[in-house]
């Protein structure tokens, strides 16, 4: 199977800090690929490279076998590079089709029209409403955003993030904060969305990560450790010593 995307010794360095250290892995179209790691692994500041809001230091980011690495943000993003955040980024005071509809006008084919008010752009209106459809938030389009729940929020930023119509969907934890509820909608989400995207997890619930995932990627202190199935994973004894501890 052909890689979506694909990062060779991807590094980045703070300093005299080597936050990520020549890091290598590729994502697939239908497969979740989680990245773990204790806090301070490197985990965002890889995303971070991804996405292209921090630049590399050294190695190489490809899109489709075209090289990326030095690509702005927005440009890959028009590429089809999709991100979702730690923090809450949703306006809201906005309505939650609104929210999404924002989003879609932002990645929209044509820049210009973000001078159109958004209300009236037919293609940014459909790209959200599809997103909300696909989120499993259509019936909640006309909410006020900051009314909703917790678990919902996160799911409208994943709406988001889809309405920029990403073939590759970048996740840094997403389930935080979430309940047990919250957690299977969002998983099931991800299941679903699997299929027709190639998805980078990061995220911290390790339960849900070795249900959802099909491979994880281990980290350690910038450097990665083990990649494999999460059976594979589960009893490598490198990845329990450093990370998992004995419950796993
Ligand atoms: N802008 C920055 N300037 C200097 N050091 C940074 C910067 N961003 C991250 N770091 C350092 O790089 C290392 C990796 O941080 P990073 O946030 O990527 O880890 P993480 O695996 O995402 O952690 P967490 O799970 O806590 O989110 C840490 O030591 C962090 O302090």
């Amino acid at each position: 199977m052909s890689s979506l995307l694909a990062v060779e010794t991807l590094t980045r360095r703070f300093g005299g800090l080597v936050a990520v250290n020549k890091v290598t892995l590729d994502l697939h179209l239908g497969e979740v690929h989680a990245v773990i790691g204790t806090n301070g692994a490197g985990k965002s500041t890889l995303i971070n490279m991804l996405s292209g809001e921090i630049e590399a230091s050294d190695g190489r980011i490809t899109l489709n076998g075209e090289d990326i690495t030095t690509r702005a943000q927005f440009r890959r993003a028009l590429a089809g590079v999709g991100r979702s955040y730690q923090r809450t980024t949703i306006f809201p005071e906005f309505t939650v089709l609104e929210n999404c509809r924002l989003a879609a006008q932002a990645a929209a084919p044509k820049p210009w029209a973000i001078w159109q008010s958004s209300q009236s752009c037919e293609y940014s209106n459909g790209a959200a409403r599809e997103a909300l459809e696909a989120a499993g938030l259509g019936t909640v389009a006309g909410r006020v955003a900051g009314t909703l729940s917790h678990g919902a929020k996160r799911q409208l930023e994943v709406a988001m993030c889809l309405a920029t119509k990403p073939r590759v969907l970048l996740l840094d934890e997403p389930l935080a904060g979430m309940g047990a509820e919250e957690t299977e909608r969002m998983l099931s989400l991800l299941a679903n969305l699997k299929a027709t995207h190639a998805i980078l997890l990061v995220e911290h619930d390790m339960d849900a990560v070795f249900r959802i995932a099909d491979r994880i990627t281990v980290m350690v202190n910038g450097t990665v450790i083990a990649t494999g199935d999460p059976a594979s994973i589960r009893v490598n004894p490198e990845v329990r010593t450093a990370y998992l501890g004995e419950d796993h």
